[in-house]
């Protein structure tokens, strides 16, 4: 139970119907979980409009109704009222404001007390990197012996308490609950991934990060249910450094100063391999162990001298530093990671402790499927990724890649030609199959995936089971040979029209283990 007029707190509204109840018993977005005496919000969605279930949400006993337009007529609405007079409850109260899913956040955070004005929260955001810098820097403060929480795409958790959650940055109200429990739990950092899906729908409004990490931009995440275009996508990336105290920049990425404009750091730092950054990386070795691919380098702390662009060396500037993951890419997750850990005087051996041990589930995860040549479960689902993930292979001069991997339905139709030509230019063999259609037709993606094979002049073949392809592909491996299987990394499911059945690609390759 919670005072109406307090949740409303910040948010400009009126009444346009009824009367303000004077206490809520519960916040609810959803009309199926609507209870009675509820604050029901109607949000205008991608695929349904929660203003078209105001009906449900009264039969269930909602109390007040919270919208974006003024969708209900004089006939409905004395329905709804003869409904609750036979029912003894008061006229239904109808609420007005300007954006519900901005609403949903600030009425969100009045519901859990504020919870984030007690924790420091850093958020990633970057096209792609997310999963694997949180998770370094959470590692680090865990390490450190730092009460910390994490939320991402693989789960939600601190301590020894974890949870699933649909989406990699979840819905407003669900996050303040999130972030309460982790308060409660004497939590005084969250380390989050923030995506631009977030940003555009007010999921994080409220929030003021303490620090904010830019890994990288480039075009994905365009299409129906998503982003418009790269414009809208950049502007959306661009809000989290407008509700942050710290940036952190990688400064090799030519978007960073885009990132950075307009924004509302108090403190700039920049990472990468440009002798211009704060934290700059030089000398690499790649290192390969029987079971781990990793990398070692070289950082330098340089401080900046802003105001005259002078570069001075900081007297404890430079640090070997071995990262349990391979290529260039996890040489900039962890610059970033390392930017963020000593802005909060986390211990130079804590830092290399989460470095030296570092395993994200289904990220570059190797299995144990044979002694002669390694399999590698990724989660690279866009060009960009996989652009990276096999050059990065590459550099480790394997007898051939085989790639195995699909793309998902109701996603950036550009990711399936862009990821074919990707795969057809640097594996040796691609086997394309299935990844989350979704909606769509897995063959249908699979033709799109074949078109960018064709254009890039690749080896492959189409085996839409994905327990097949994998078998196929790993059965046909050579001594020395590298099998990548890409796309749902951690993922434990293969979601087929709305419908989520059991799927892991690590147990899936680990059935075809050869002795
Ligand atoms: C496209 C999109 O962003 N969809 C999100 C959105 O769902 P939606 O807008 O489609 O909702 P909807 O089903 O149309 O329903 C609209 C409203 O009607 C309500 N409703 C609906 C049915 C009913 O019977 N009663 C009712 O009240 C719903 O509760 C909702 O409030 O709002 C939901 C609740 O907040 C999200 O879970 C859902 O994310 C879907 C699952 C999703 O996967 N989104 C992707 C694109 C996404 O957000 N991805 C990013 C990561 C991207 C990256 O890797 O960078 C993420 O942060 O996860
Ligand atoms: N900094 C990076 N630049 C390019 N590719 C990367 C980078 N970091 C990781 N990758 C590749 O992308 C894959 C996904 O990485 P990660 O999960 O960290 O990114 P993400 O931004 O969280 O992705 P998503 O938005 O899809 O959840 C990795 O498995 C790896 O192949
Ligand atoms: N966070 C990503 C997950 C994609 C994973 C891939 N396996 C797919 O289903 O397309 C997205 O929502 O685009």
């Amino acid at each position: 139970m919670r005072q109406t007029e307090k949740l409303l707190q910040g948010l400009k509204w009126r009444c346009i119907r009824g009367e303000l109840p004077r206490e809520v018993t519960q916040v609810a977005y959803d009309s199926r979980k609507v209870e009675p005496g509820a604050l029901f919000v109607c949000i205008q969605g991608s695929r349904q409009d929660g203003h078209a279930f105001i009906r449900e949400a009264v039969e269930r006993g909602a109390a007040a109704i919270l919208t974006e337009k003024d969708v209900i007529d004089e006939e409905q609405i004395n329905q709804i009222n003869n409904l609750r007079k036979v029912n003894n409850l008061r006229k239904i109260c109808v609420l007005e404001t300007k954006d519900t899913r901005a609403a949903l956040a600030s009425i969100s955070r009045q519901w859990f007390d504020n919870p984030q004005e007690n924790l420091k929260i850093i958020g990633v955001t970057g096209t792609k990197g997310k999963t694997s810098t949180a998770w370094m820097i959470w590692k680090m403060f865990t390490a450190a012996g730092q009460k910390s929480g994490l939320i991402g795409t693989i789960e939600v958790c601190y301590d020894t308490w974890q949870q699933k959650i649909r989406n990699t940055t979840p819905e407003s109200y669900e996050l303040y609950e999130i972030l309460r429990k982790m308060v409660d739990h004497g939590c005084q950092y969250v380390v989050m991934e923030v995506s631009s899906q977030a940003l555009k729908l007010h999921r994080v409004n409220g929030i003021m990060f303490d620090a904010a990490v830019f890994t990288n931009l480039r075009e994905d995440h365009i299409g129906a249910g998503e982003h418009a275009d790269f414009a809208e996508y950049m502007a959306c990336k661009h809000r989290l450094f407008c509700q942050c105290r710290i940036g952190i920049f990688n400064q090799d990425d030519p978007y960073w100063q885009e990132m950075w404009r307009g924004s509302s750091c108090e403190k700039v730092l920049t990472y990468g391999f440009s002798r211009q950054a704060d934290y700059c990386a030089d000398r690499v070795q790649l290192l390969r162990g029987s079971d781990r691919l990793g990398v070692q380098y070289h950082l330098n702390r340089y401080r900046i001298g802003k105001n005259q662009g002078e570069m001075e060396a900081a007297s404890e500037n430079s640090w070997n530093v071995v990262v349990n993951a391979p290529g260039k890419f996890s040489i900039y997750n962890s610059l970033a990671a390392i930017s963020v850990a000593e802005q909060y005087q986390i211990p130079e051996e804590a830092i290399e402790k989460a470095l030296h041990t570092l395993q994200v589930p289904g990220r570059i995860e190797m299995l144990p499927v044979s002694p002669r040549f390694i399999v590698i479960v990724d989660y690279a689902h866009n060009a960009m990724a996989l652009d990276a993930l096999l050059r990065t292979l590459r550099d480790y001069h394997p007898g051939r890649i085989i790639c195995i991997f699909g793309c998902g339905g109701n996603r950036a139709a550009e990711r399936r030609f862009q990821m074919g030509e990707v795969a057809g230019r640097l594996a040796d063999l691609v086997v394309v199959t299935t990844d989350n259609p979704r909606e769509e037709d897995p063959e249908k993606i699979a033709d799109e995936i074949c078109l960018g094979l064709e254009a890039a002049k690749g080896k492959y073949g189409r085996i839409p089971d994905r327990g097949q392809a994998i078998a196929y592909g790993i059965s046909h491996a050579k001594p020395g040979d590298i099998v990548v299987i890409a796309g749902k990394g951690h993922e434990t499911y293969q979601e087929i029209n709305g419908e989520k059945y059991p799927m892991d690609d690590r147990k899936l390759a680990m059935k075809c283990k050869v002795w």
